[in-house]
């Protein structure tokens, strides 16, 4: 029993077992010391995340200080703008977007390798813009340092009222916690807390509200996202209650990502496996909604300065971990573009 999956990292033969609320699998990471001035305590959190990153690549987080009023504020815009019209909708199309921003609707957007099949769920994305920074330097114009800078859309004020404001809001607190999470991982990697910090200080970081409805036959199985890995530093994931997430584990069978609540899901992206020379993973997963209701699922993808080369760390470049990947440096901004030509435009016609 299994099927293959074409990867842009190659083919992955996969069981076609979910093992379903095994989240005993996924860590859970406590983050109530992230700010502790007891650096042996913040390093202790560091080694926790070093496993997590190394093992699965998944971990849930509490004790996050991400307000669950604030993400319940979120979740409520999310239901607000799906609900509107579709004409409503369409005035944001991120396909008017030259930086896949705005809204997507149904059976537009599709796995990396094959467009064949389109995924059901619509998305709205938006990505960085100083107002969301309360830390922005603005000492740059951004879309002349990278063509994946730009406007964001929104939809009208008198349409819907504060979902700009709120949507602005909670993306200034994700990118906080994230930027304080990257430190952690730089002392789990060894490095200076500080190591990444000049690499994030115009993060190119989209977050994206993600509608699954129920499946439009009854007992059918079509996907709401096919598997993939996230192309960012890591992303952090707001779930409602209803399950969907599956997570490839380390022998290739997939595991149910259970809602827990007020717990938010982080993975590993493809920057910092790039960076690790894999040590960290970027772990294949999937959503498809087979329970009947609505999904919602707030995203965020925290990403370096679009302008910043990603080059793999020395350090992880060992006589027992030769270099994995065919280059040993990437600019961020090119890579994301390309990822998401594949996801929208044009699939990859052979792995990378
Ligand atoms: O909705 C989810 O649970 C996962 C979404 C996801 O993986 C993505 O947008 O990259
Ligand atoms: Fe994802």
């Amino acid at each position: 029993m299994g099927s293959t999956i074409k990867t842009k990292f190659g083919d992955l033969q996969v069981s076609d077992d979910i093992m379903s609320g095994a989240f005993n699998s996924i860590p859970i990471v406590d983050l109530k010391n992230i700010n502790s001035p007891d650096i042996s305590q913040r390093r202790d959190l560091a080694l926790q995340l070093k496993d997590a990153c190394i093992r699965v690549g998944f971990f849930y987080i509490k004790n996050h200080g991400i307000d669950a009023s604030l993400v319940a504020r979120m979740h409520t815009k999310a239901h607000e703008y799906f609900s509107l019209p579709i004409d409503e909708k369409m005035k944001c199309s991120r396909a008017d977007s030259k930086v896949f921003r705005g809204y997507t609707p149904l059976l537009s957007e599709f796995d990396q390798m094959d467009h064949s099949v389109g995924s059901l769920c619509e998305g709205f994305d938006i990505g960085y813009e100083f107002d969301a920074d309360p830390q922005a330097t603005r000492d740059n114009e951004l879309h002349k340092i990278s063509n994946m800078y730009g406007e964001n859309v929104w939809p009208d004020e008198r349409v819907l009222p504060g979902f700009r404001a709120t949507y602005l809001e909670y993306y200034a607190n994700l990118l906080k916690l994230s930027r304080n999470l990257l430190k952690m991982f730089a002392v789990a990697l060894d490095l200076p807390d500080n190591y990444f910090d000049a690499f994030v200080t115009r993060p190119g970081s989209m977050s994206r509200l993600i509608h699954y409805p129920p499946q439009p036959i009854p007992g059918g199985n079509h996907p709401g996202i096919a598997p993939h890995t996230d192309f960012e530093c890591f992303t952090i994931l707001s779930q409602d209650s209803v399950r969907a997430l599956q997570v490839l584990n380390s022998q290739n069978k997939w595991i149910m990502a259970e809602p827990i609540k007020d717990h938010l899901v982080v993975n590993v992206g493809d920057f910092l496996q790039f960076w690790t020379n894999g040590l960290f993973r970027s772990t294949f997963h999937a959503a498809t909604n087979l329970t009947g209701l609505d999904r919602y699922s707030i995203p965020f993808f925290f990403g370096v300065n679009y302008d910043a080369v990603i080059s793999v760390l020395d350090s992880c470049i060992t006589k027992d971990m030769p270099l994995k990947s065919k280059t040993k440096s990437v600019v961020a901004g090119d890579y994301v573009r390309q990822q998401l030509d594949a996801v929208y435009n044009k699939p990859f016609d052979a792995p990378l």
